[in-house]
C-alpha cells in the first residue's frame, strides 16, 4: 500500500505519473501535492467524497485543465510540455469516456464514433465507417445502434457509445468517468464485466473514477482514494479495508460496503 509508486518519475511500469500536483480554481484549492500512478495494464479505480476533485484530476491529466504545480506525465512524456503534432500523437494513445458520454447530439452513434478517426491520415471512407461499426459492437451495442441518434439511446446504451468512441484509436489508456452512474444494477454489472473484457482483451490500462463499490469489487485491481486535497492511499480492497481513517473506513465499512462484499462473496 502507498501513497504513489517509486518517486523516481522513471518507472517504465507506469503509463501514468502524477507528481506534487496542485490544482485550483481562483483561491479554491482542489489538489495539493497529489502524487498518483496508474501501472500498464492495470484497472485503478478513482474514489472519493463529492467534490475531492476526481473528475478535476482526470481532465488534468489528458490536459484540459493547467495545473498550477506538478508534474503529469503519461506514457513517459510530460503533458504540459507538450504542443502541436506531439500533444495530438499523445492524445491518440488514450482515450476518453466523460460522465454523460458527451456525444455530438446531432450525429447518429457511427458518426460520433467516427470523428476521433477522421484525425487519422490515409483512411477511405469505408474504412473509417467499418472501424466504427467494430468499436460499437465492442462496446456491446447491437448493429442496429449505429444509425440511431443519442436522444434515441438508453442511458446505459449512450455510456456503451461513449466507450465505443472512446476505443476509436485504439487506445493504451482508458479514462472512464464513473461509467455506472445512473444504471440499473443489472446495467451496472454488464458494464463492469465489459470493462474487466476489454482490459483482458486489449491489455488497456484503465483510470476509473466511481462511486460505485460494486464495480470497485468486480473491476478494480488497485484503488486510490482522493482525500484532504490528494492520493491519500492507494492499494487493493483488501489493503483499504484495513486503512484506518475515518472516510476511507466509513467508505469501505458502511452499509453499503457491506452489500457489495456480500454479493461478491
Ligand atoms: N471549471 C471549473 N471552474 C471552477 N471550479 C471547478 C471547475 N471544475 C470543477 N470545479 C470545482 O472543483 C471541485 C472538484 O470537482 P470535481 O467535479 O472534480 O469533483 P468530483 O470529485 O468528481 O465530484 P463528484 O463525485 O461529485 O462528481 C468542485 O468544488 C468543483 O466545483
Amino acid at each position: 500500500m502507498s501513497g504513489a509508486g517509486n518517486g523516481d518519475g522513471k518507472d517504465p511500469e507506469n503509463v501514468i505519473e502524477v507528481r506534487g500536483l496542485r490544482t485550483q480554481f481562483g483561491s479554491n484549492v482542489i489538489h495539493d501535492g497529489l502524487d498518483l500512478d496508474l501501472r500498464r495494464g492495470e484497472i485503478l479505480g478513482v474514489v472519493g467524497g463529492s467534490g475531492t476533485g476526481k473528475s478535476v484530476l482526470l481532465r488534468t491529466i489528458v490536459g484540459l485543465i493547467r495545473p498550477a504545480a506538478g508534474k503529469v506525465r503519461v506514457l513517459g512524456q510530460d503533458v504540459g510540455q507538450l504542443s502541436g503534432a506531439a500533444r495530438e500523437a499523445l492524445e491518440r494513445r488514450w482515450g476518453v469516456m466523460f460522465q454523460d458520454g458527451a456525444l455530438f447530439s446531432s450525429l447518429t452513434v457511427q458518426e460520433n464514433v467516427e470523428v476521433p478517426l477522421r484525425a487519422v491520415p490515409g483512411l477511405s471512407d469505408a474504412q473509417r465507417e467499418a472501424l466504427a461499426q467494430l468499436k460499437v459492437s465492442m462496446a456491446g451495442l447491437p448493429w442496429n445502434a449505429n444509425a440511431k441518434y443519442p436522444s434515441d439511446l438508453s442511458g446505459g446504451m449512450r455510456k456503451r457509445a461513449g466507450l465505443a468512441r472512446a476505443l476509436a484509436l485504439d487506445p493504451e489508456i482508458v479514462f472512464l468517468d464513473e461509467p455506472t452512474a445512473g444504471l440499473d444494477p443489472i446495467g451496472a454489472d454488464a458494464f463492469d464485466r465489459l470493462i474487466v473484457g476489454l482490459r483482458d482483451a486489449l491489455n488497456l490500462s484503465v483510470f476509473l473514477v466511481t462511486h460505485d463499490l460494486d464495480t470497485l469489487h468486480a473491476c478494480c485491481d488497485r484503488i486510490a482514494v482522493l482525500a484532504e486535497k490528494r492520493v491519500l492511499v492507494t492499494g487493493t480492497m483488501a489493503e483499504m479495508l484495513k486503512v484506518d481513517h475515518p472516510w476511507v473506513h466509513e467508505y469501505f465499512h458502511g452499509p453499503r460496503a457491506r452489500a457489495a462484499m456480500t454479493e461478491k462473496g
